[in-house]
Protein backbone atom coordinates (compact mmCIF):
# COMPACT_ATOMS: atom_id res chain seq x y z
CA UNK A 1 0.00 0.00 0.00
CA UNK A 2 1.08 3.53 -0.99
CA UNK A 3 2.98 5.89 1.61
CA UNK A 4 0.29 8.33 0.38
CA UNK A 5 -2.05 6.11 2.52
CA UNK A 6 -0.47 5.78 5.60
CA UNK A 7 0.14 9.86 5.69
CA UNK A 8 -3.67 10.03 6.12
CA UNK A 9 -4.51 7.50 8.37
CA UNK A 10 -1.37 9.53 10.61
CA UNK A 11 -3.16 12.79 9.44
CA UNK A 12 -6.48 11.55 10.93
CA UNK A 13 -4.87 10.75 13.86
CA UNK A 14 -3.09 14.25 14.61
CA UNK A 15 -6.69 15.80 14.75
CA UNK A 16 -6.95 13.80 18.02
CA UNK A 17 -3.80 15.50 20.12
CA UNK A 18 -4.18 18.73 21.57
CA UNK A 19 -1.44 20.99 23.17
CA UNK A 20 0.43 19.89 26.44
CA UNK A 21 -0.90 16.49 25.93
CA UNK A 22 1.88 14.03 26.64
CA UNK A 23 1.67 11.15 23.65
CA UNK A 24 3.64 7.66 22.92
CA UNK A 25 5.47 7.29 19.59
CA UNK A 26 4.97 4.30 17.59
CA UNK A 27 7.62 2.41 15.14
CA UNK A 28 7.57 1.40 11.58
CA UNK A 29 6.62 3.09 8.40
CA UNK A 30 3.15 4.27 9.33
CA UNK A 31 4.04 5.82 12.87
CA UNK A 32 6.92 7.31 11.07
CA UNK A 33 4.39 9.24 9.37
CA UNK A 34 2.89 10.53 12.25
CA UNK A 35 5.96 11.71 13.52
CA UNK A 36 6.91 13.75 10.68
CA UNK A 37 3.49 15.49 11.28
CA UNK A 38 3.92 15.64 15.02
CA UNK A 39 7.39 17.23 13.74
CA UNK A 40 5.66 20.12 11.44
CA UNK A 41 2.90 20.87 14.00
CA UNK A 42 6.28 21.29 16.61
CA UNK A 43 8.24 23.37 14.96
CA UNK A 44 4.94 25.98 14.55
CA UNK A 45 4.77 26.00 18.14
CA UNK A 46 2.76 23.02 19.52
CA UNK A 47 3.48 22.03 22.87
CA UNK A 48 3.53 18.18 23.63
CA UNK A 49 6.23 15.83 25.51
CA UNK A 50 6.68 12.35 23.87
CA UNK A 51 8.02 8.75 24.75
CA UNK A 52 9.29 7.05 21.67
CA UNK A 53 8.83 2.68 21.21
CA UNK A 54 12.55 2.86 19.65
CA UNK A 55 15.67 4.00 19.71
CA UNK A 56 14.41 3.98 15.61
CA UNK A 57 11.88 6.74 16.66
CA UNK A 58 13.66 8.46 19.23
CA UNK A 59 16.14 9.64 16.51
CA UNK A 60 13.62 10.80 13.99
CA UNK A 61 11.83 12.51 16.85
CA UNK A 62 15.15 13.95 18.12
CA UNK A 63 15.96 15.36 14.59
CA UNK A 64 12.74 17.15 14.47
CA UNK A 65 12.96 18.43 17.60
CA UNK A 66 9.96 17.08 19.10
CA UNK A 67 10.41 16.96 23.17
CA UNK A 68 11.26 13.50 24.53
CA UNK A 69 10.88 12.45 27.73
CA UNK A 70 10.27 8.61 29.44
CA UNK A 71 8.54 6.74 31.77
CA UNK A 72 10.11 7.02 34.69
CA UNK A 73 9.37 11.16 34.38
CA UNK A 74 5.93 10.94 33.22
CA UNK A 75 3.08 8.95 35.10
CA UNK A 76 0.30 8.58 32.59
CA UNK A 77 0.65 8.93 28.92
CA UNK A 78 -2.60 10.70 27.06
CA UNK A 79 -2.20 9.11 23.77
CA UNK A 80 -0.12 6.34 21.81
CA UNK A 81 -0.07 6.44 17.90
CA UNK A 82 1.28 3.63 16.38
CA UNK A 83 1.07 1.09 13.51
CA UNK A 84 0.18 -2.06 13.31
CA UNK A 85 0.78 -5.76 11.17
CA UNK A 86 -2.67 -6.82 11.47
CA UNK A 87 -6.20 -5.75 13.08
CA UNK A 88 -9.15 -7.84 13.49
CA UNK A 89 -12.71 -6.42 13.76
CA UNK A 90 -11.68 -6.24 17.55
CA UNK A 91 -9.01 -4.35 16.93
CA UNK A 92 -6.84 -6.85 18.80
CA UNK A 93 -3.34 -6.71 16.73
CA UNK A 94 -0.46 -8.29 15.93
CA UNK A 95 2.53 -6.01 16.33
CA UNK A 96 6.33 -6.45 15.92
CA UNK A 97 7.00 -6.48 12.30
CA UNK A 98 9.67 -3.74 13.26
CA UNK A 99 10.83 -5.57 16.03
CA UNK A 100 9.76 -2.33 18.97
CA UNK A 101 6.87 -4.87 20.43
CA UNK A 102 8.36 -4.86 23.90
CA UNK A 103 8.41 -1.14 24.05
CA UNK A 104 5.36 -0.54 22.38
CA UNK A 105 3.81 -2.73 24.53
CA UNK A 106 4.74 -1.06 27.23
CA UNK A 107 3.97 2.87 25.79
CA UNK A 108 1.13 1.76 25.02
CA UNK A 109 -0.25 0.26 28.63
CA UNK A 110 0.85 2.86 30.44
CA UNK A 111 -1.49 5.13 27.93
CA UNK A 112 -4.80 5.56 28.56
CA UNK A 113 -5.68 5.41 24.81
CA UNK A 114 -3.32 3.38 21.96
CA UNK A 115 -5.04 4.45 18.62
CA UNK A 116 -3.38 2.66 15.51
CA UNK A 117 -3.32 3.79 12.37
CA UNK A 118 -2.42 1.63 9.05
CA UNK A 119 -3.63 0.91 5.51
CA UNK A 120 -6.42 -1.68 4.87
CA UNK A 121 -4.25 -4.48 4.32
CA UNK A 122 -3.94 -4.93 7.67
CA UNK A 123 -7.28 -5.73 8.19
CA UNK A 124 -7.90 -9.59 9.07
CA UNK A 125 -10.81 -11.26 10.21
CA UNK A 126 -8.64 -13.56 12.22
CA UNK A 127 -5.09 -13.08 13.47
CA UNK A 128 -2.71 -14.83 12.29
CA UNK A 129 -1.89 -14.53 8.80
CA UNK A 130 0.76 -12.67 9.62
CA UNK A 131 4.07 -14.30 11.59
CA UNK A 132 3.17 -13.41 15.40
CA UNK A 133 6.70 -12.15 16.62
CA UNK A 134 8.03 -13.51 20.51
CA UNK A 135 10.58 -11.44 22.11
CA UNK A 136 12.97 -14.32 23.55
CA UNK A 137 16.11 -13.75 26.07
CA UNK A 138 19.22 -14.75 24.43
CA UNK A 139 19.80 -17.11 27.87
CA UNK A 140 18.56 -20.62 27.02
CA UNK A 141 17.76 -20.25 23.57
CA UNK A 142 17.71 -23.28 22.64
CA UNK A 143 15.09 -24.49 25.17
CA UNK A 144 13.14 -21.70 25.10
CA UNK A 145 12.60 -22.50 21.46
CA UNK A 146 11.88 -25.46 21.67
CA UNK A 147 9.50 -24.94 24.27
CA UNK A 148 7.71 -22.02 22.29
CA UNK A 149 7.60 -24.16 19.51
CA UNK A 150 5.79 -27.09 21.34
CA UNK A 151 2.86 -24.17 22.76
CA UNK A 152 2.62 -22.71 19.57
CA UNK A 153 1.71 -26.67 17.87
CA UNK A 154 -0.38 -26.94 20.78
CA UNK A 155 -2.31 -23.94 19.31
CA UNK A 156 -2.37 -24.97 16.03
CA UNK A 157 0.53 -23.30 14.53
CA UNK A 158 1.39 -25.69 11.61
CA UNK A 159 4.15 -23.25 10.51
CA UNK A 160 7.60 -22.82 11.55
CA UNK A 161 8.75 -20.91 14.37
CA UNK A 162 12.17 -19.07 12.91
CA UNK A 163 14.74 -16.96 14.65
CA UNK A 164 14.63 -13.85 13.06
CA UNK A 165 18.13 -13.06 11.09
CA UNK A 166 18.72 -9.73 9.80
CA UNK A 167 19.75 -9.35 5.71
CA UNK A 168 22.74 -9.71 6.77
CA UNK A 169 22.11 -13.07 8.07
CA UNK A 170 22.88 -12.26 12.03
CA UNK A 171 20.27 -12.65 14.70
CA UNK A 172 18.16 -9.72 15.29
CA UNK A 173 18.57 -8.23 18.05
CA UNK A 174 16.11 -5.62 19.76
CA UNK A 175 16.63 -2.74 21.60
CA UNK A 176 16.31 -4.38 24.68
CA UNK A 177 19.41 -6.79 23.51
CA UNK A 178 16.53 -9.44 22.99
CA UNK A 179 16.46 -11.94 20.10
CA UNK A 180 12.67 -12.99 18.49
CA UNK A 181 11.12 -15.48 17.28
CA UNK A 182 8.83 -15.57 14.46
CA UNK A 183 5.83 -18.10 14.87
CA UNK A 184 3.88 -18.75 11.35
CA UNK A 185 0.31 -19.75 12.36
CA UNK A 186 -1.78 -19.16 9.56
CA UNK A 187 -4.85 -18.63 12.18
CA UNK A 188 -4.90 -18.31 16.04
CA UNK A 189 -8.01 -19.47 17.30
CA UNK A 190 -7.97 -18.70 20.91
CA UNK A 191 -5.65 -15.49 20.96
CA UNK A 192 -6.00 -15.07 25.16
CA UNK A 193 -5.15 -18.76 25.69
CA UNK A 194 -2.29 -18.40 23.55
CA UNK A 195 -0.84 -15.41 25.06
CA UNK A 196 -0.84 -16.74 28.35
CA UNK A 197 0.33 -19.84 27.46
CA UNK A 198 3.40 -17.31 26.14
CA UNK A 199 4.46 -15.49 28.52
CA UNK A 200 4.14 -18.53 30.56
CA UNK A 201 7.51 -19.69 29.25
CA UNK A 202 10.51 -18.20 31.11
CA UNK A 203 12.90 -17.33 28.36
CA UNK A 204 10.20 -15.53 26.37
CA UNK A 205 10.05 -11.03 27.43
CA UNK A 206 6.93 -10.48 25.67
CA UNK A 207 4.61 -11.06 22.13
CA UNK A 208 3.13 -9.32 19.23
CA UNK A 209 -0.27 -10.13 20.79
CA UNK A 210 -1.95 -6.85 21.63
CA UNK A 211 -5.34 -7.90 23.12
CA UNK A 212 -7.87 -5.10 23.99
CA UNK A 213 -5.36 -2.65 24.14
CA UNK A 214 -6.26 -0.81 21.07
CA UNK A 215 -9.54 1.48 21.13
CA UNK A 216 -9.62 3.24 18.14
CA UNK A 217 -7.90 2.51 14.20
CA UNK A 218 -7.74 4.26 11.40
CA UNK A 219 -7.67 2.92 8.79
CA UNK A 220 -6.45 4.41 5.43
CA UNK A 221 -8.03 2.46 1.96
CA UNK A 222 -8.20 4.78 -1.87
CA UNK A 223 -12.16 5.91 -1.04
CA UNK A 224 -10.95 7.40 2.19
CA UNK A 225 -9.92 6.61 6.13
CA UNK A 226 -12.38 4.51 7.80
CA UNK A 227 -12.50 5.17 11.98
CA UNK A 228 -13.07 1.57 13.69
CA UNK A 229 -13.66 1.72 17.32
CA UNK A 230 -13.84 -0.90 19.60
CA UNK A 231 -15.48 -0.62 23.53
CA UNK A 232 -13.55 -3.49 24.76
O1 LIG B 1 4.82 -3.18 15.36
C1 LIG B 1 5.54 -2.48 14.69
C2 LIG B 1 7.00 -2.37 14.93
O2 LIG B 1 7.42 -3.24 15.95
C3 LIG B 1 4.97 -1.67 13.58
O3 LIG B 1 4.09 -0.74 14.12
C4 LIG B 1 4.27 -2.58 12.62
O4 LIG B 1 5.24 -3.51 12.14
C5 LIG B 1 3.69 -1.81 11.44
O5 LIG B 1 4.72 -1.27 10.67
P1 LIG B 1 4.41 -0.50 9.31
O6 LIG B 1 3.65 0.73 9.65
O7 LIG B 1 5.79 -0.22 8.74
O8 LIG B 1 3.64 -1.45 8.43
Amino acid sequence: MSEELKRQAAAMALTQVQSGMQLGLGTGSTARHFVDLLGEKVAAGFECICVPTSEATARQAESLNIPLSDLDTLDRLDITIDGADEIDPQLNLIKGAGGALLREKIVAAASDLMIVIADSSKLVETLGRFPLPIEVNRFGLGATRRTVEAVCRAHGCAGEVRLRTTATGESYVTDGDHLILDAFFGRISQPEALSADLLDIAGVVQHGLFLNMCKKAYVAAPDGVRTLSSDN
